[in-house]
């Protein structure tokens, strides 16, 4: 079910064509960064992931079956970023054979809840268990975002009590609609604030000599964990 593997690399590895001996000759292709976007079925995963990358809001959207993918290439200061969205199924029985695809080579991950649905925020440290189990560590960037904000008249999770749980997860708050983007955090925002932190985070490096006239550029292994002030 992952893309295919001549289309990109995993690892935000950055392939090189060599077209001088000298490494400072070097185009850089597109790297990329695999996000995957996680939380209850119905909280609007399929929305946002669409609205990011078609620009737009879907007619229609139904449950998803395993994963979806939707990938999106940005500019961010002179460099070309793949940002590959992972649309992740909530419902479980839709999950189940799929779970450990979603969670290999992540660079980010996306919690989201809806914020007229408590249940779908109390969910939450069940996902962030998820993750934990799946050997995520916390050098991993972590988002939380709440989304349906347009449906003023029927919030049930109020911004401070997200921004406690957030807090203490050590993860930035937003809070968004993928139907009405001009409502709070905009979701063309939310995402390129984590390719920009992504990008930060992981440095390019040289991890082997030139070998075929290619190179293979990794990011730098950090220990740290993310710091989002
Ligand atoms: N009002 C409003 N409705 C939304 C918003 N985002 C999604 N929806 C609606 O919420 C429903 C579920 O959206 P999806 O994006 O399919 O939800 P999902 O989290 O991907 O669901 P699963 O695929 O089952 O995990 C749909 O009817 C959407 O139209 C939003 O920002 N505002």
């Amino acid at each position: 079910m992952e893309p295919e593997a001549s289309s990109w690399r995993l690892e935000s590895s950055v392939e090189l064509s060599l077209t001088s001996s000298t490494a400072s000759s070097l185009l850089p292709r597109t790297r990329i960064f695999k996000i995957i976007v996680i939380g209850d079925s119905n909280v609007g995963k399929t929305c946002l992931t669409y609205r990011f990358c078609s620009g737009c809001f879907p007619g229609r959207s139904e449950a998803t079956i395993g994963v979806d993918f939707r990938e999106r290439t940005v500019d961010i200061d002179c460099e070309k970023i793949k940002i590959q969205l992972w649309d992740t199924a909530g419902q479980e029985r839709f999950r189940k054979s799929m779970v450990q695809h979603y969670y290999r080579n992540v660079h980010a991950v996306v919690f989201v809840y809806d914020v007229t649905n408590l249940d779908s925020f109390l969910s939450l440290p069940s996902w962030i268990e998820e993750c934990k189990q799946h050997s995520l560590t916390y050098d991993v960037p972590r988002i939380l975002v709440g989304n349906k904000c347009d449906l003023t008249d029927e919030i049930q999770v109020p911004t401070d009590m997200a921004q406690k749980f957030a807090d203490g997860q050590n993860m930035p708050l937003f809070e968004t609609s993928a139907k009405n983007p001009n409502d709070s955090d905009h979701v063309e925002a939310i995402f390129l604030t984590l390719a920009h932190k992504l990008k930060c985070h992981k440095p390019m490096m040289l991890s082997q000599p030139p070998d075929n006239n290619k190179v293979l550029l990794q990011p730098e292994q950090k220990d740290a964990v993310t710091c989002w002030c």
